[in-house]
């Protein structure tokens, strides 16, 4: 298996805010949600993968390259999007292609201008005066038009009616037709990443609670409610975090281990964050 990311006990100290050991993979040909509440550190790991931040230790390798040594080979085979335009408001899409096909080898000026027309997005009109959805899609053209193997998305999604979102989610769905394409995609919008990921990483306080294949994560984990006496017969290995809730409380269990005369709701990727937050371990 070859991997897109690689990132090792990666460090990064701020005064009040520390990246602790972050240690993840995203496999090549895949898609990772990564996702955690607000300030738990999501937009650090990228700029540290991105090598927009200094890291303290660890290491971070795209392509199996090491993320600052070459910076400069990987810049070509990655296209990023944050949540905001990071071009100067006045210019328009037509002419930052001027100045990207200056700065990408691999720039295909044809396909940026159809993608453009594609989701019909004025080229001549500044950036001032497009709506949020019309910025979003014209980031996330700029990122795809000089061809990368590797999209690093930060909350790519967050402010967007559901329409431009899903017509978003499709373009994604698109670059992954290549099978040597990989996507890393941060967000809040849990029900996105259930659409499209194949991979969750969740990050708390600075630390990688867990890194999972989707699918895996969704089959193997349950949600049984019930009150806190009948609580007691559940095995205590099956037992990952409890809420309270209004009729008694919730269990986050791993249905391997629990028989099944025990009746279990299929939890959400935000029902075990949720969880992991909010929650207690017992
Ligand atoms: N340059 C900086 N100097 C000091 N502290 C910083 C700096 N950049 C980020 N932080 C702090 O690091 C923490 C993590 O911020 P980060 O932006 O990585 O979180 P996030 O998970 O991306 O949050 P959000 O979802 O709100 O964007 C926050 O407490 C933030 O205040």
């Amino acid at each position: 298996m070859t991997f897109a990311i690689e990132v090792f006990n990666l460090r990064k100290n701020f005064n009040q805010f520390h990246l602790n050991d972050v240690s993840f993979t995203l496999p090549t040909g895949t898609i990772m949600g990564f996702v955690g509440e607000n300030g738990a550190g999501k937009t650090t790991t990228i700029k540290c993968i991105l090598n927009l931040l200094k890291k303290d230790s660890g290491t971070i390798q795209l392509f199996g390259l090491d993320a600052k040594d070459d910076n400069l080979t990987i810049k070509e085979r990655i296209g990023v999007v944050f949540d905001d335009i990071h071009f100067p408001d006045m210019l328009s899409a037509q002419q930052i292609n001027k100045f990207l096909q200056e700065t990408y080898q691999n720039w295909d000026r044809q396909y940026y201008f159809d993608l453009l027309t594609q989701l019909k997005v004025p080229i001549h009109k500044p950036i001032k005066e497009l709506s949020r959805g019309m910025k979003m899609k014209l980031s996330i053209t700029i990122a795809l038009a000089h061809h990368p193997q590797l999209l690093i998305l930060d909350e790519p999604t967050s402010g967007l009616d559901p329409i431009v979102r899903d017509e978003i989610l499709d373009l994604f769905l698109q670059f992954m037709q290549d099978e040597n394409n990989s996507i890393l995609f941060s967000s809040h919008i849990t029900s996105d990443l259930e659409k499209i990921a194949d991979y969750i990483t969740f990050i708390h306080e600075g630390e990688i609670l867990f890194s999972e294949n989707k699918d895996v994560l969704l089959y193997e984990l349950g949600i049984w409610k019930g009150s806190k006496e009948q609580a007691l017969d559940l095995p205590s290995d099956a037992k990952i975090r409890t809420r309270a809730s209004a009729f008694g409380v919730e269990i986050l269990v791993k249905r391997n281990e629990v028989s099944s005369a025990f009746q279990l709701d299929q939890p959400t990727i935000e029902d075990i964050m949720l969880f992991f937050v909010k929650g207690v371990l017992i």
